[in-house]
C-alpha cells in the first residue's frame, strides 16, 4: 500500500476548547536518525497515537516523479541512462551512482532540495490551516539539510552500527558495500545522537521499542511537544489556497520565504 505524505489524525484534542485565534502556536517535532535506524518504525508509533507525521522520504519520491520539475532537472544533469523503459527514474541505479560518489550526491541534493523543502512546508501549512498543533517531521537529513532549526524537540532514533548494517542489508537485500556506502553518505549517527533532545535506542527488539515508547516516552513527547505553545493570531487570516498559490508561484521554494512563513506560525 502506498504511504501517504502525511498520516495520523493530528492532535487537535490537545488544544480542545481553545479558540484558534488565541490558541496555541504550532510545534514541529523533529524525528531523525541514521539510515535504517528505525525512523519509520517510530513514526508509525506516533501515528498510532494520533500524531500527524510528515514523511520527507515520500515527498522526496514525489519530487522525482516522471515529468515533475525535480525529475527534469535530475535527468538533464545525470542523463537518460538513469531512466527505466517506462521513463521513470531507476532509483536503484541512481542510488548506486550517488551513494558511491559524494560530488554526484551533492549535485542530486542540490537539485532536489528546493522541491523537497517546498513539499515539506506545504504539508506543514496544510496541517496548520486544519488546526493541527503538533506535527512530527520525519526527515532523515534533518541536520544535514539544516532543518533542525525549525524543530523542537529533536528525537534521534539510534542503533549500534552493527545492527544498523545488518538491518539495512536485510531490508534492502543489498551487499555490505552498498549498505556501507549508504551509511557513510550521512552525518554520523553518533554526532546526530549528541545533538538530540531525546534519543530512542532501537538496538533491541521491536517489542522493546514498543514498550519503551508507550510506557516511558509517549507522555514525555506529548509534554515536551505542547510546552511553550503560544497564540497564533494569523491562523484565520491565511487560507490554504493563498499558501498553495504562493508556493506554486515560486515553483521551488526559496528558503527566505519559508523562514518568513514559519516565522508567522511557529
Ligand atoms: C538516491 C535515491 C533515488 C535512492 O532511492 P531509494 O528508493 O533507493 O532510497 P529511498 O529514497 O527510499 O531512501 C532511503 C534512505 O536513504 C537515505 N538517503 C536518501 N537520500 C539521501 C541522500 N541524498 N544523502 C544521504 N542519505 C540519503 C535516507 O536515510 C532515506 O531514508 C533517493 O534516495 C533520492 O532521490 N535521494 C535524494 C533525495 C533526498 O535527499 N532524500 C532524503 C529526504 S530528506
Ligand atoms: N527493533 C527492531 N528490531 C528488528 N528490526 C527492526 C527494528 N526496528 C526496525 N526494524 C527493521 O529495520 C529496518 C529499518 O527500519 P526503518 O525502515 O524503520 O528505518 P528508517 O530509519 O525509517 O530507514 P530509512 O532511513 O531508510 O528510511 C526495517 O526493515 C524494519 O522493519
Amino acid at each position: 500500500m502506498a504511504r501517504s505524505k502525511v498520516s495520523g489524525e493530528g492532535n487537535r484534542g490537545l488544544v480542545k476548547g481553545k479558540d484558534l485565534k488565541q490558541g496555541p502556536k504550532m510545534r514541529l517535532v523533529g524525528l531523525t536518525g541514521g539510515i535504517a535506524s528505525g525512523k519509520s518504525t517510530v513514526s508509525s508509533m506516533f501515528k498510532h497515537n494520533h500524531i500527524s507525521v510528515v514523511d520527507a522520504d515520500i515527498i522526496a519520491r514525489d519530487a522525482l516523479k516522471k515529468n515533475s520539475g525535480g525529475y527534469k532537472k535530475v535527468v538533464a544533469a545525470f542523463g537518460p541512462d538513469i531512466l527505466q523503459d517506462d521513463g521513470q527514474v531507476d532509483r536503484l541505479k541512481l542510488g548506486r551512482i550517488v551513494f558511491s560518489d559524494a560530488s554526484k550526491r551533492q549535485l542530486l541534493n542540490r537539485l532536489l532540495a528546493p522541491y523537497i523543502s517546498s513539499g515539506i512546508f506545504l504539508e506543514i501549512f496544510k496541517l496548520w490551516i486544519k488546526g493541527h498543533k503538533v506535527i512530527v517531521l520525519d526527515i532523515p537529513l534533518l541536520f544535514e539539510a539544516k532543518m533542525d532549526k525549525w524543530t523542537k524537540p529533536i528525537v534521534v532514533v539510534w542503533v549500534d552500527p552493527e545492527t544498523q548494517l545488518q538491518r539495512l542489508m536485510e531490508r534492502d537485500n543489498s551487499t555490505e558495500e552498498d549498505a556501507r556506502n549508504r551509511i557513510n553518505a550521512q552525518m554520523s549517527l553518533e554526532l546526530k545522537k549528541s545533538q538530540a533532545d531525546i534519543v530512542i535506542d532501537n538496538t533491541g527488539s521491536r517489542q522493546d521499542l514498543q514498550e519503551r515508547f508507550s510506557e516511558d516516552h509517549r507522555s514525555r513527547y506529548l509534554f515536551v511537544a505542547t510546552v511553550g505553545l503560544l497564540s497564533s493570531h494569523q491562523a484565520e487570516e491565511i487560507s490554504l489556497i493563498v499558501v498553495e498559490k504562493y508556493l506554486s508561484s515560486l515553483g521551488s521554494i526559496n528558503l527566505l520565504a519559508a523562514d518568513y512563513f514559519l516565522g508567522l506560525i511557529l
